[in-house]
């Protein structure tokens, strides 16, 4: 069915008037009546609904007509309204009517419903495939831009909202910036920034942020606050949000709920949210649920390596997942990796981590093996095992007199870890290198599985000896596979790789939009 430009009707300053009763649906003359009072007050009607749940009317008419409808319409159905008969009229006003012809209404009503438009009414000639609904004023616009993508096949516009534009942040803005113009054009899928934060502004540009973004976030005045950007996206009636957190905050994670229930999708290279107590973790998958909202965060665990995704399809598909084993972190392969071979001091190559981009942005993160213990937890939840990160033996390797000072301080006492780590470096058996890893294991069909997560010494010549660079290495054990792993090894840090992976996450929900 081919449809043009023609076929959309747009009519703004409506109200409809709601005629509500009980048990008047099927009598002779209500319609008549109703109908004749408002020609004879010289109203025009527009779309007209019936409604057997409610036992009412629905009438469109213009706003300014609105007083005058209800008016006439008390006064003639006086008597009725005395009897009970006739239960309510009044109008709901600030009302919007598109009017348009689809072949798959569903398909518009699910994209509608998706981003919380729920029209007020709906009315359809079956044999014109023309359908009119009427929404508030306050989403029309959004309406309209939904049904024109559905109908005229137009670019679908995803709005982005990037929180954090440190390493991966920024990276990720870049690369959407750089490929947005071929993603129109090959999926018809137009990105826009709309929204930059940091922990102390937010800027927005409704039109799409170009290359001066970082200046625009720079002079912006708004303070970082979630409700801003909810206002924001609902003044502008933005279609298709997604909030990117490209943050390591604990505090940006308890927006999340209110984000899913505002209409965004979630996108997160931050693993806070997934670690936080069970509890949490299952209210924001029912938030999300029903609000048809989805959240990816495949850049949890290995950064770009497709693994959360891998795991999650053996989990569903039955395959019985019985170990994850490996090097999960890339910072502390690279940190060890390089002591291990080179003759160098190890805050030497903590430092070298930092500057690279690996680390977190406290490396005591990935130095206390929380980092590592929070990808295992994550890791053994997308199992369905309901540990909680108390739960898991982590050594930590930053002396206990380091752990709580600034950061600052602790960057400068860096070197006090120097010859702790010369002497476990010293201490092993010939041909041997320090490697540090995350292990999920014991039985997994039970509630909890066991984790581990520790610096071992490992032959120089074993595939985890073998590791280089910044690589991350996971070994996936399954009854299928035997005793055979699935093995995924790649870079397991960096801004690149990690950005490509949440811009990744980003175009699969765009995709599915
Ligand atoms: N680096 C890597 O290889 C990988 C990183 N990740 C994850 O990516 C995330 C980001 O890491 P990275 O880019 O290196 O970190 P950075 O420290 O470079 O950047 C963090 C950004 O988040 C902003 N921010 C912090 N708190 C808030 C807040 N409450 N509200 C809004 N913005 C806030 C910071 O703003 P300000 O400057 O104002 O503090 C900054 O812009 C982390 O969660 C990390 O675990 C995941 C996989 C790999
Ligand atoms: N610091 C982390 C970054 C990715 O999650 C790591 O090194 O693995």
């Amino acid at each position: 069915m081919k449809a043009n430009a023609n076929e959309i009707k747009f009519f703004k300053n409506r109200s409809i008037i709601k005629f509500e009763g009980a048990d008047f649906l099927g009598e002779i003359g209500i319609d008549g009546r109703v109908f004749k009072a408002l020609t004879l007050a010289r109203i025009s009607v527009g779309v007209i609904s019936q409604q057997a749940v409610e036992n009412g009317l629905s009438i469109l008419v213009h706003e300014d007509d609105s007083e005058k409808a209800v008016t006439c319409l008390i006064e003639e159905f006086a008597p009725e309204r005395k009897s009970g008969k006739v239960s309510q009229i009044y109008s709901i006003n600030n009302v919007s009517v598109i009017g348009f012809v689809a072949d798959d209404l569903n398909k518009i009503l699910s994209e509608l419903a998706r981003n919380n438009v729920f029209p007020l009414l709906l009315n359809q000639n079956s044999s014109e495939k023309r359908i009119n609904i009427v929404v508030t004023s306050s989403q029309d616009e959004k309406t309209k831009n939904i049904i024109e993508s559905e109908i005229f096949k137009k670019p679908k516009t995803v709005h982005l909202a990037i929180i954090g534009h440190g390493n991966v942040g920024k990276t990720l803005i870049e690369q959407v910036l750089h490929s947005s113009e071929e993603i129109k054009r090959r999926k018809n899928i137009h990105l826009k920034v709309v929204a930059v934060a940091n922990s102390r502004k937010i800027a927005f540009n409704k039109k799409g942020f170009d290359n001066t973004w970082s200046d625009e976030v720079f002079a912006a005045e708004k303070s970082s606050n979630v409700d801003e950007l909810i206002n924001f996206s609902k003044e502008n009636q933005l279609e298709n949000l997604i909030v990117v957190d490209n943050t390591a905050s604990v505090d940006f994670v308890k927006n999340y709920q209110a984000l899913a229930e505002n209409g965004f999708d979630l996108v997160s290279s931050n693993k806070i949210f997934n670690t936080l107590p069970i509890e949490e973790y299952r209210k924001l998958r029912y938030t999300l649920n029903k609000n048809n909202k989805r959240y990816l965060y495949e850049t949890n665990v290995g950064a770009g390596l497709p693994l959360i995704d891998t795991i999650k399809l053996l989990h569903l598909s039955g395959e019985n997942i019985t170990r994850i084993k490996g090097v999960f972190s890339g910072t502390l392969s690279y940190v060890f990796n390089n002591f291990s071979l080179r003759d160098d001091k190890f805050s030497t190559i903590v430092n070298e981590a930092l500057e690279k981009g690996f680390t977190e942005p406290d490396p005591r993160e990935d130095l206390s093996g929380n980092d590592v213990a929070r990808k295992l937890l994550i890791l053994a939840r997308e199992l369905d095992l309901i540990n909680e990160f108390s739960d898991i033996n982590i050594q930590n390797l930053v002396p206990e007199a380091l752990l709580s000072v600034s950061k600052q301080e602790f960057l400068s006492r860096l070197e006090e870890l120097d010859e702790e780590y010369d002497k476990i470096k010293k201490n092993q058996e010939p041909n041997h290198v320090l490697r540090y890893v995350g292990d999920l294991h014991g039985d997994l069909q039970k509630e909890k599985g066991e984790l581990d997560v520790k610096l071992i010494s490992v032959p120089a010549t074993s595939a985890l000896g073998q590791l280089k660079g910044s690589d991350s290495i996971f070994e996936i054990y399954t009854e299928s596979y035997g005793e055979n792993p699935i093995v995924i090894m790649g870079a397991g840090a960096g801004a690149k790789v990690t950005a490509r992976g949440v811009f990744g996450d980003i175009l699969r929900l765009s995709e599915t939009k």
